[in-house]
């Protein structure tokens, strides 16, 4: 693989970032005022505007030539035919598969993916369809009232931060609850209070090896036989959500009530075909279809737009362009909306286990920075906690924001205004000023002390993208996840890094299956793996009452 570093691509953007990196935003729009109105994009409903973004249109276009010359429109038709992309797992990567519509054609080694994608989304129409109107009962006879999913990382944090997106459209009077840490003060604060007649646990795990949703699925199974005092009320209470039906059945949940998945989906992509599973019980089929076909959108807008007018391309290549030239280290992901609260911990596992690794697909080391650190929290929370760095720190922090015009449901007290525009008004506040700042002159022209004065300045000159949103919906949800999983891959190409496995959290496993003995042992272990882990050790059995 060729050293991406050493293109003449990668040396032009050097030498533009050398010229460009003492420009200010003001000086930027002062010289060019018409970038607000050209420095957009749209895809589906999604309105980008980069002009608040450390870049002239020369810098555009360098990195665009930039994806090119790493291959980006050839991997992205790898990816979408089927290619076995994902290297070091000798696997294909069709997460985009998931939601072709059903008269779409794809075939992966003979395999007709479309037909099987939607036989598994009709059987999960079925079953939501019979949970929501009450004709799948629980054990006992009663309707089901909520729903338990159990997994972790990718089969949590998906469906767990879109039933949240979501959960205005959840009609069918089921909620869902998620549990996933292996800390037992999450199943047990989950099923507190849960009536098990009435309660529907998804055991979701691609696997199905996973230590904590083994752990917590055992843990919940016993609550419920334990209040129900019939084995047999497991088959009416559980059903499971993997790849591998071998370890379903060992478990004990019919594979009847198994829904299936495919070794192409990697477990941060799965959220939109069977780990949805919960989701769609909450919120009906139509409404997961339609989420689906806004992913959909946004893969055709991928896979058809031309790069300088494509929304993970442009969003992609400026995090490429902070992380590699300005050695950005973060990347704040900001939603002005209460209910994507947890979308920045879901990019958390798409972007970092995806894109944080030190060796390229071809197993040599990587030749510039790789895997922004994601982190955010939905605005206007974040204002009041951390912006502050954000404004007059000293690091460089580059900021989406995602904000929607309309409100689900907005609250007018008085002569308003609304909660709802307060809302919005505080986005672009912080956009404007973050790009903007205010001056030691301007500060001083308002009478302020001269000592206070430093205080005060705004540096500005802080990057941002904003997305704009007519409205949350399954549809713009769907859109918003898939322009991600996207930005995601166009990074991975640039550094030639296989996006798709996850090597990295597999020693941690390993080695906490081995500590356990060491834990609970009668007897005081004899080894450790390391003198500091043995000293903590012997201090956790001491403070637990164990021989030491
Ligand atoms: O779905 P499962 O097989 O239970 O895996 C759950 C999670 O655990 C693994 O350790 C991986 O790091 C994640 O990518 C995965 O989503």
């Amino acid at each position: 693989m060729a050293d991406i570093t050493e293109t003449a691509e990668w040396s032009a953007l050097a030498e533009h970032h050398t010229a460009l990196a003492g420009r200010h935003l003001r000086e930027l729009f002062a010289e060019d005022p018409g970038r607000a109105g050209r420095m957009t994009a749209d895809a589906g409903d999604l309105h980008l505007d980069y002009s608040k973004h450390r870049v002239t249109g020369e810098t555009l276009r360098l990195l665009t030539a930039l994806a090119e010359r790493a291959g980006l429109r050839d991997r992205i038709t790898a990816m979408f035919s089927g290619e076995r992309i994902n290297v070091s797992e000798d696997r294909a990567v069709l997460h985009t598969a998931l939601r072709l519509p059903r008269e779409a054609e794809l075939r992966v080694d003979g395999q007709d993916v479309v037909a099987d994608v939607h036989a598994v989304l009709d059987r999960m129409a079925d079953f939501a369809g019979r949970v929501r109107s009450g004709e799948w009962t629980g054990f006992t006879g009663k309707p089901i009232r909520t729903v338990v999913n159990i997994g972790i990382g990718g089969s949590d944090l998906g469906p767990a931060m879109a039933y949240e997106a979501l959960r205005d459209y959840a009609d069918a009077g089921i909620t869902c609850r998620f549990v996933s840490n292996i800390d037992p003060a999450d199943v047990t604060g989950v099923l507190a209070g849960l009536d098990p007649e009435q309660t529907l646990v998804i055991v979701s795990s691609k696997t199905f090896g996973t230590l904590e949703t083994l752990a917590n699925a055992r843990a919940a199974r016993a609550w419920l036989v334990d209040r129900l005092g019939d084995e047999k009320a497991v088959s009416r209470h559980f059903v499971a959500v993997s790849t591998n039906a071998e370890r379903v059945a060992a478990f004990g949940i019919d594979t009847g009530n198994m829904f299936g998945f495919w070794d192409w989906v990697g477990g941060r992509y799965s959220m939109d075909g069977a780990i949805g599973l919960s989701l769609m019980i909450a919120i009906g089929a139509d409404r997961f279809r339609e989420m689906l076909a806004g992913f959909h959108t946004l893969d055709e807008h991928f896979r058809t737009a031309p790069f300088e007018a494509n929304l993970p391309v442009l969003m992609g290549m400026l995090g490429v362009w902070y992380t590699d030239f300005f050695g950005a280290q973060t990347h704040a992901v900001l939603p002005y909306s209460q209910r994507l609260s947890r979308f920045p911990a879901y990019l958390q596992q798409l972007t970092m286990e995806s894109n944080g690794k030190s060796v390229r697909a071809d197993g040599a080391p990587v030749v510039a920075q790789t895997g922004e650190i994601f982190w955010g929290e939905p605005g206007t929370n974040g204002q009041h906690a951390f912006y502050q760095l954000l404004h007059q720190g000293t690091r460089l922090v580059p900021a989406d924001f995602i904000g929607f015009a309309e409100p689900f449901e907005d609250v007018v007290t008085g002569d308003g205004p609304g909660m709802h525009d307060l809302l919005t008004a505080n986005l672009l506040a912080q956009t404007s000023a973050l790009a903007f700042g205010k001056t030691a002159e301007e500060i001083a022209a308002e009478g302020t002390p001269a000592g206070i004065v430093p205080h005060k300045v705004m540096p500005g000159n802080r990057p941002t993208s904003t997305i704009l949103v007519p409205r949350l919906t399954p549809s713009t949800l769907g859109q918003l996840i898939a322009l991600y999983e996207h930005i995601v891959f166009v990074q991975g190409t640039v550094w030639g890094i296989d996006s798709f496995d996850q090597w990295g959290v597999e020693l941690g496993k390993v080695m906490a299956q081995d500590l356990v003995p060491a834990l609970t042992s009668a007897e005081p272990p004899a080894d450790a793996p390391d003198p500091s882990t043995a000293a903590l050790v012997r201090r956790y059995r001491e403070w637990r009452g164990r021989a030491v």
